[in-house]
């Protein structure tokens, strides 16, 4: 773990100097002696066991509760020395519950901090409009609901849009997305990361859950018993070399299987030599595109260029099916889907190559199972999983997913997953 006081980096948002909390009638600190430096503009994940005192440090960072001994510095400020209440209203705070005022609509819940900030109306409902727009709710709709009359997943999205509302450099989030059936989550983390990749925040966030850790995080520390940092690195670190016993047992089975959640398919060269055909094109250039590829599958792109079928060889003798636009194409993947995704993909579609778009949703290519492989195998936290290697491992491994006559799926490209 990063000891602050010996690394201090200027780029550290957040420092925690040889913090101490010892709550009055307890016989062991809750933190005892932590520190530990959270860089600008990154989500640190605090992950740990029930009781471990994840919620207490997100306290002592705002200032809910206070320390019995030890330093908190925010961008360079000690934050004893602040207001509290100006403390708080830099920081964006959201929590499991949510914390939604029941009796206020969206929209005042939102505007909770502008409005305390003194910002006029104007300002104040147009920040309101662009973060629910941020967060996927249409303003128009949601604006004056009332909290009980969302999902659960829609008053984490308010309880997130209200954290960010004042622009704060720093964001907690205890748990956010804890109390949501994984669906939602799952969904609910995408976005997340989405957001964050515009707004850059400095982001402190707890979970449980080491999968969620291990996806959301730009680093992860592990809390064991009586707020020890039992290890403070990158999920790639964390995963692939855990600093002891406790962490290993930690992350639990499946390691292999969780670092493939570390890299997305934004970070992976897809391979572009699969054949295509416009939807646009008739039944002659649709057959001549079949004869002349050397797959059994041609995939088709409409006029936008995103994926909109495969054209099997199967229905070169069936005119209706030839000219439409081939087998349902439920499986392509996007930037923010992982190597796990398309795992998973081809898996549920017994095929061994799904279909990779870009963030306006066009074809960018294929990625086969034995590029996976590769890249999982490739892919270390020395060589930098996720980032450099894997392009490369894609790269090399796509002439493997041609469908050669010893491609086990190269005849099934995938009917359908998503
Ligand atoms: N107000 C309090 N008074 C006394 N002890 C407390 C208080 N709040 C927390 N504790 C104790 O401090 C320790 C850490 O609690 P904390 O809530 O920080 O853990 P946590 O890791 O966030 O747990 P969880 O994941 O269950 O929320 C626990 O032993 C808890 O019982």
């Amino acid at each position: 773990m990063t000891d602050a006081s010996a690394t201090a980096s200027p780029d550290a948002m957040i420092r925690l100097e040889n913090l101490t909390k010892a709550y009055p009638g307890q016989a062991e600190p809750a933190i005892d002696g932590l520190s530990l430096e959270i860089p600008r503009g990154e989500i640190v994940v605090f992950v740990g066991p029930s009781g471990c005192g994840k919620t207490t440090l997100m306290k002592l960072i705002n200032r809910l509760i206070e320390p019995t001994s030890g330093r908190i510095v925010i961008d360079g400020r000690d934050v004893t020395e602040m207001n509290p209440d100006e403390l708080r209203r830099g920081i964006g705070y959201a929590i499991q519950q949510t914390g939604l005022f029941p009796h206020r609509t969206v929209a005042q819940n939102i505007a909770t901090v502008p409005k305390l900030l003194g910002w006029p109306a104007e300002k104040v409902s147009a920040r309101v409009d662009e973060l629910l727009t941020m967060v996927g709710l249409a303003p128009d709709t949601y604006r004056d609901r009332y909290p009980k009359q969302l999902s659960g997943g829609q008053q984490q999205r308010v309880g997130v849009a209200r954290a960010l509302a004042a622009d704060p450099a720093v964001m907690l989030m205890d748990e956010p997305f804890g109390a949501i059936d994984p669906i939602t989550r799952e969904a609910l983390q995408n976005e997340f990361l989405r957001i964050q990749r515009d707004i850059r925040k400095t982001i402190v966030f707890v979970t449980h859950d080491i999968d969620e850790a291990v996806k959301l995080g730009d680093r992860i520390a592990v809390f064991g018993p009586g707020g020890r940092i039992a290890q403070y690195d990158t999920p790639e670190a964390v995963l692939s070399d855990p600093a002891d016993d406790y962490v290993a047992e930690f992350i639990g089975a499946g390691a292999y299987v969780k670092r493939l959640t570390l890299t997305r398919l934004s970070r992976v060269e897809a391979a572009t030599d699969w054949p295509t055909v416009p939807s646009s094109a008739g039944r002659e250039a649709r057959l001549a595109a079949l004869r002349s590829a050397d797959r059994d599958f041609v995939l088709v792109l409409d006029d936008e260029r995103r994926p909109a079928g495969w054209l099997g060889r199967d229905l070169a003798a069936d005119d209706d099916r030839l000219t439409g636009d081939g087998l349902p194409l439920l499986s392509s993947l996007g930037p923010d889907d992982t190597l796990f995704d398309a795992l998973n993909a081809m898996l549920a579609s017994n095929a061994d190559v799904v279909v990779v778009t870009g963030e306006d949703g066009r074809y960018r290519g294929t990625l086969g199972m034995a590029a996976i492989q590769e890249l999982i195998h490739t892919a270390s936290p020395s060589s930098g999983a996720g980032a450099a290697s894997p392009a490369a491992g894609a790269e090399r491994s796509a002439g493997r997913d041609r469908g050669g006559p010893d491609s086990p799926g190269k005849d099934s490209p995938g009917k359908e997953v998503r």
